[in-house]
């Protein structure tokens, strides 16, 4: 019998499924044979050391909330994960997506077909934890080849418990999303379950109004001392060696933030997302970083009233969570975006010099310019879509970006932001 979801899928033209039946032409085994033979080889290498079958048939579902079903092949952890799929059109650093706590509560899709191919190391992580729901990928590596590989992509995953899809038609589901907007979907292997009951279960699940940077943010602060190693450093003319003392509020913050700021010569303190206002006054900070983070900024009251207090008592910069946080503080509002901006490849103008930065991006919220009060300035606009990039109240030492001026992954045209924080803080200080 032909189950509910299947007849949606079936009936829906952009449903894509992977044949699970053995093939019957010999010309297409053997080409079956070579193309797969060797993704059997690295998957299960790790735990047998030789391959047990010549190819992976598909034992993964991903159910979309719109009703199509995703056959595909599952590597890194089993099991059924229900979360909110986003594409990412970056071609390189999916290990720094995975670590970044941005994601948590989402699958990530990768637009570049080729993933895995640089296995992971142990250097490019942004967070501790990979916190995101799963990730969904057209052709997973049939080796890999970095001298600082450590470890396959999928071992990774499976001791992280992230669940990973391979061998599904992620320029399909792009599509779709770019269609309809993101969608909520479920990962399974487990055959147990039903296409209706992973369909009730993206039905019934939401992302929208939950609190999720509590979930990611450190539980005590700490002091961050390391900076960008020097292989890795770049921008390093015009700092000018000052130290500035930061408080970093973390939502869940990214490693290269801390990084990029201490390679500008700040001592920072890091403190969780509950930290109180009036115990980072106490400190006497040079200045105030609020971090990117996962879910919906309008979701979170709580951090907006820290913001609210900071404000204009000293040097603040937002960025992407901390942004829209820093936007809501100021009285304006935020909104869902259809699909947001996942990628290291976004136009930004900078009002103020006029320039254009590639910018690396990840986020499916934004300040809604409109609301915002008089004397707060759009100071960056995304050219993909007009959308607000950037803010700044000079008249009380506040600067934000919607995106990431750290990249990890994407490109460094952006860089100078940290640089644009150190005058704040140093003008402020001059001024006091
Ligand atoms: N990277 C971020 O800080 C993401 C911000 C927010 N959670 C969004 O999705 O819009």
């Amino acid at each position: 019998m032909v189950s509910k979801a299947m007849e949606l899928a079936v009936t829906n033209p952009l449903t894509c499924f992977t044949s699970s039946k053995p093939l019957s032409n010999p010309s297409s085994i053997l080409r079956a044979f070579t193309v797969r033979c060797s993704v059997s080889l690295s998957s299960d290498r790790a735990s047998t050391g030789v391959a047990e079958r010549p190819w992976k048939t598909s034992d993964a579902r991903l159910v979309l909330e719109d009703g199509s079903i995703w056959r595909a092949k599952s590597f890194g952890a089993s099991g059924t994960q229900v979360g909110e799929v986003v594409f990412n059109t970056s071609l390189t650093g999916y290990q720094e997506i995975l670590t970044d706590p941005s994601y948590a509560g989402q699958f990530v899709l990768m637009t570049n077909p080729h993933i895995g191919n640089t296995g992971v190391n142990f250097d490019d992580e942004e967070s501790m934890q990979c916190f995101l729901g799963g990730l969904v990928i057209r052709s997973l590596s049939i080796s890999t080849s970095n001298w600082r590989c450590a470890e396959t992509l999928g071992d990774y995953l499976a001791e992280r418990n992230i669940m990973g899809i391979y061998d599904v038609d992620t320029r399909a589901i792009t599509r779709r999303l770019r269609q309809d907007g993101s969608l909520i979907g479920v990962l399974s292997t487990e055959e147990s379950k039903t296409d209706e009951e992973l369909l009730e279960l993206s039905r019934s699940w939401d992302i929208v109004g939950v609190d999720l940077i509590s979930g990611v943010s450190c539980k005590t602060p700490y002091e961050w001392t390391d900076n960008t190693k020097s292989q890795w450093d770049f921008n390093a003319n015009g700092r000018d060696g000052n130290t500035f003392h930061v408080v970093a509020y973390d939502f869940g913050i990214k490693h290269n933030i801390l990084r990029r700021l201490a390679s500008y010569g700040c001592k920072i303190t890091v403190v969780p997302s509950i930290w109180p206002a009036s115990e980072t006054l106490k400190i006497k900070p040079d200045g105030v970083l609020f971090s990117n983070g996962p879910g919906d900024p309008s979701a979170v009251p709580y951090a907006v009233e820290t913001v609210k207090e900071i404000l204009g008592k000293l040097p603040v910069f937002g960025i992407c969570m901390g942004h829209q946080l820093l936007g809501q503080a100021l009285g304006g509002k935020t909104f869902k975006m259809k699909f947001g901006h996942h990628g290291g490849n976004h136009p930004v103008r900078n009002l103020w010099s006029g320039h254009v930065e590639i910018s690396a991006q990840n986020h499916n919220y934004a300040v809604d310019p409109a609301s915002l009060p008089e004397g707060v300035e759009v100071t960056h606009v995304n050219l993909n879509d007009g959308s607000c990039a950037g803010l700044a109240y000079p008249a009380q030492n506040i600067m934000s970006l919607q995106y990431h001026p750290e990249a990890s992954p994407g490109p460094h045209d952006s860089d100078n932001a940290f640089q644009e924080f150190i005058e704040l803080m140093n003008r402020a200080k001059e001024n006091a």
